[in-house]
């Protein structure tokens, strides 16, 4: 599912573009509490028990069982990554995690309170503390839209602080991820692909979130910035205590970024456990095949191109970080 169709479909959601003009936000002023002030406490932010997702298509009879039977939670502070390959169910999970998917059985628990209808309220409940960063920057952002206002609508959207407040908060965001204050005036279109992603996540994490869904962050990316995104997000998310779901087809990125690590097929989850123990030792014939996929993780040690990348990922890697006004629009 494109960002495009997630964002006419999100009522409340922090999605890491542009949100819908339409949608009302009643939050109070000052909301953006921080994350473990409104984590909900020690227990789950979200908790999937028995979720299945069935969609019927326009074609007469013909359903695709896109998620069966996923047990789920995501514990404050942890990073989930799920794995697995194209079309196992792992966005239609994640999209189920943040409010965006309804399922078609099972429970939803957010903050230990069931939102399984996914009422508005819920949405909005759930998009004041999970945010979204989707797979494509260049769709996820508005084109037309400044990176000052990109950063600065959730903020509106969530009625948080005075004008000079947001304006503070903005230029906060752009140095979190490790952009120069003159890009705030750029258009996303004079941005290269790996600044355009800061941006998103920059955007993500305006209102403070307790917990960020990454779908995919890197794979529209450039092979050579995709490191430097990756250590972003897991500086961002150490230094913030944020958790995170991390979904990629790649094993090895998952690995990489993940305390614990979901192995789907077909859609369910074959797998899961702590990161360490189930690629040390794992159990299921599909776990394998895809860690036989992937010979460099026989050594423990972290990737070379995310080892050589671990020392720029904030704000030192010069062609990501220092933003230039580029003459076309076009990549
Ligand atoms: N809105 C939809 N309508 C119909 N089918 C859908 C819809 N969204 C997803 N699907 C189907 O559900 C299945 C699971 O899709 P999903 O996007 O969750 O998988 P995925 O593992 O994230 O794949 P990818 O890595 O390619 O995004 C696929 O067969 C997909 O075609």
């Amino acid at each position: 599912m494109s960002a495009e169709t997630l964002l006419a479909r999100t009522a409340g959601g922090s999605v890491a573009g542009s949100a819908p003009a339409d949608v009302a936000h009643p939050v109070e002023s000052g909301s953006a509490e921080s994350p473990r002030g409104r984590g909900g406490g020690s227990g789950p932010i979200i908790e999937l028990d028995d979720v299945h997702v069935t969609f019927r298509t326009r074609t007469a009879g013909k359903s695709i069982r896109a998620v069966r039977g996923v047990s789920l939670k995501l514990m404050p502070g942890e990073t989930i990554g799920i794995v697995g390959e194209s079309g196992c169910g792992k966005s239609t999970t994640a999209n189920v995690m943040c409010g965006l998917q309804k399922p078609t059985a099972g429970r939803v628990y957010f903050q230990g309170r069931e939102v399984t209808k996914r009422t508005v309220e819920d949405r909005r409940a759930i998009g004041r503390v999970i945010s979204v960063v989707f797979q494509d920057p260049a769709t996820a952002l508005n084109a037309r839209m400044a990176v000052r206002d990109q950063l600065a609508d959730p903020l509106h959207v969530h009625k948080v602080g005075t004008k000079r407040e947001r304006e503070a908060r903005v230029r906060e965001l752009v140095s979190l991820v490790g952009l120069p204050t003159s890009a705030l005036d750029a258009l996303p279109g004079q941005l290269s692909g790996g600044q355009r992603q800061r941006v998103a996540i920059a955007r993500a994490l305006a209102i403070k979130p307790a917990a960020i869904i990454a779908d995919e962050p890197t794979s529209a990316l450039d092979v050579s910035v995709r490191a430097q995104i990756l250590n972003l997000l897991t500086d961002l998310k150490d230094e913030l205590g944020l958790a995170m779901v991390f979904i990629s087809h790649d094993i090895q990125t998952v690995r990489y970024v993940s305390d614990r690590i979901v192995v789907m097929n077909g859609g369910q989850i074959v797998e899961e456990g702590p990161a360490a123990t189930l690629l040390a030792d794992p159990q299921d014939p599909y776990t394998r095949k895809l860690l036989s996929a992937a010979p460099s993780l026989l050594h423990p040690s972290i990737p070379d191109d995310l080892a050589s990348a671990d020392e720029e990922s904030r704000g030192t890697a010069k062609e990501e970080s220092t933003w230039q006004p580029t003459p076309t629009s076009a990549e």
